[in-house]
């Protein structure tokens, strides 16, 4: 029997960010893997209108759910959602729920975060820092608590290169920083925001360096993992190869370059991609959560969850994969023809931004004009500059991060727990996992169906073929205005064409020769 297993069965978890990506996945394998847990209580607040009975009842339904619905109809009934809002004095909780979390909680885990890159400061360090600084002191309380495991991002050091397993002290003292939140003007701290985060590229990952280090400081008596990982991206194996529910890390990307809209993007061929897959760090996670309630470690222990330093794979390596894929499994009724011109040079980069991005854009726009429809293509095309902009920081650069507290715990599990807790990427196979992903992304978040892929492919074919004829159109049109009109532009375009030729002779005549 797995000893990870059997830990969590009888006991009470609570997580925070249940809704999210990675507290599905999380949610969903306690459930499977431990159907005996005791209860799983999730904080969750009311959304877009729905109140938080509305969102449980169809997040439930959803299709990650599916093999645990069948290992267990009535999963459901182990799940007690709490109304919370972590951004709120004692994050909202009302009395009663309060009084039941510190009587039943044993475990901890703390995935709730705004993941926005643009987030204001305010905002970040409202929920990201400070709510996390409620629920530790929540946490303090718990009577039956064994562990707290606080997930944060590999990125959390990202103004480092090599990035141990241990917790960097920030440049500013955190309190401090909440306080002048408290009372300065918005404007004021989004124009002095840029002062305050330095050298990190955005309000996220500086967040997440303090929120770390308030979580050391203030850690007390608590038993506190925190797991760091990379670029969390579809799942390996579990709940099914390819599952993802949202276009964050370099999801949105992918799509966008299945669907033909992104030909272009800014990035290091050769940096490492440090994608990971979201079940490998649930596993971790989970692990990490037994690991440190059982054996209670003497300090915090820190564990990166990367794959760069032990099963690299390249920037170069995965555009060449997705736009494979998509070019065997296309997504509906894509805009172009998937490719992409990969280059980490500005100038490069803003010529193909022009050509293959803005000027069929327009076109297309003006075509949706005179055809009496609402042109869109170019709103979406400056929105997606504006998400490459934000995320070219990471895809033009690598970072190593050690893995010795992952390797440790990696080596303590027995091969029960290694096999259902699997967190060695040594056997990640890049290319199958890159092409589930797709796939993945295709019918889990664009809910397309694989059924279509004839008519997609059919649509295709249909793009090729516009293309061709538009770059004849366009050949002729530049024959027409320049080479038929100026005598000079005749004598290049000759020249050219002879020297084409000649080339053209000498390879023929020397392939002649050897033969
Ligand atoms: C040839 C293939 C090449 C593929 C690889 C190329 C590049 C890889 C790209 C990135 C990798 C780097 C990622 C680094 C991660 C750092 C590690 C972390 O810790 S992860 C936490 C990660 N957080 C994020 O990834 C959040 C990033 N997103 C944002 O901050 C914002 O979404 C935004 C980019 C600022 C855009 O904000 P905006 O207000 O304009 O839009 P919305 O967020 O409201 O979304 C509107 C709409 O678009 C969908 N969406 C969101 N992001 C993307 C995206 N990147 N691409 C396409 N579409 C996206 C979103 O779901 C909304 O849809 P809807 O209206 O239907 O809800
Ligand atoms: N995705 C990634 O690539 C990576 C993620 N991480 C970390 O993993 C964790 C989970 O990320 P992920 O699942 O991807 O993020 P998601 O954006 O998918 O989920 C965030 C979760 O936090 C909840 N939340 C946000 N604001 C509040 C609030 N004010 N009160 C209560 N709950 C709130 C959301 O609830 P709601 O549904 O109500 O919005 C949601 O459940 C985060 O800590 C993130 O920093 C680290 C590295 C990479």
């Amino acid at each position: 029997m797995s000893s990870i297993a059997a830990y969590y069965n009888g006991k009470t978890i609570l997580i925070t960010g249940a809704t999210g990506f990675m507290g599905k996945v999380l949610m969903e394998k306690l459930l499977r893997s431990s159907p005996d847990v005791e209860a799983v209580y999730i904080l969750v607040r009311p959304k877009a209108g729905q109140s938080m009975q509305e969102r449980v009842a169809n997040m439930v339904k959803s299709k990650v759910f599916d093999r645990v619905r069948e290992d267990c109809p009535n999963f459901q009934e182990k799940i007690k959602p709490i109304n919370a809002e972590l951004t709120q004095p004692n994050l909202s909780i009302s009395a009663k729920d309060l009084q039941e979390l510190l009587s039943q909680v044993n475990v901890v885990f703390h995935c709730a975060a705004t993941v926005r890159f643009d987030e204001p400061l305010k905002h970040a360090l409202l929920l990201n820092v400070m709510g996390t600084q409620q629920l530790l002191s929540l946490a303090r309380q718990m009577q039956k608590l064994e562990a707290f495991i606080h997930i944060s991002t590999a990125y959390a050091n990202c103004n480092r290169r090599n990035i141990d397993e241990v917790i960097y002290p920030p440049p500013v003292e955190t309190k401090k920083l909440c306080d002048l939140m408290e009372w300065m003007d918005e404007s004021v701290i989004q124009e002095i925001t840029p002062k305050l985060i330095g050298d990190w590229p955005n309000t996220y990952t500086y967040t997440k360096a303090l929120a770390e280090y308030l979580v050391q400081q203030e850690k007390e008596h608590l038993n506190i993992a925190i797991i760091r990982p990379s670029i969390v991206g579809a799942s390996w194996h579990e709940p099914f190869p390819g599952w993802i529910d949202n276009f964050n890390g370099a999801s949105g990307m992918i799509i966008a370059a299945g669907k033909g809209i992104l030909q272009t993007v800014k990035v290091n061929n050769e940096a490492v991609a440090d994608l990971i897959p979201v079940d490998v760090v649930i596993n971790l996670t989970l692990a990490a959560g037994w690991y440190t309630a059982v054996h209670r470690p003497k300090t915090m222990l820190v564990y990166n969850c990367t794959t760069g330093g032990i099963n690299p794979f390249c920037w170069g390596e995965i555009g060449y994969h997705v736009i494979s894929t998509f070019k065997r499994n296309p997504l509906e009724q894509a805009f172009r023809i998937p490719r992409a011109q990969m280059t980490s040079n500005y100038l490069i980069n803003q010529y193909w931004i022009a050509v293959s991005h803005k000027a069929p854009a327009m076109l297309y726009d003006l075509y949706m004009r005179l055809t009496g429809r609402k042109p869109r293509m170019m709103k979406i095309f400056n929105r997606l500059h504006k998400s490459m902009l934000l995320l070219e920081y990471f895809t033009c650069q690598s970072w190593e991060w050690s893995s010795e507290n992952t390797n440790t715990l990696m080596a303590q599990l027995s091969p029960e727990d290694r096999r259902l807790f699997n967190f060695d990427v040594r056997q990640l196979h890049w290319s199958e996992y890159i092409e589930n992903y797709c796939i993945g992304a295709k019918k889990y978040l664009l809910n397309e169906d694989m059924s279509g892929i004839p008519a997609a492919k059919q649509h295709l074919r249909k793009l090729r073929n516009i293309q061709y004829a538009f770059n004849t159109t366009l050949l002729v049109i530049i024959w027409r205005i320049f080479i038929a009109r100026s005598q000079m532009a005749r004598n290049i375009w000759y020249f050219v064409v002879s020297l084409c030729y000649k080339f053209l002779s000498y390879f023929r005549a020397s392939s002649t020769l050897r033969h």
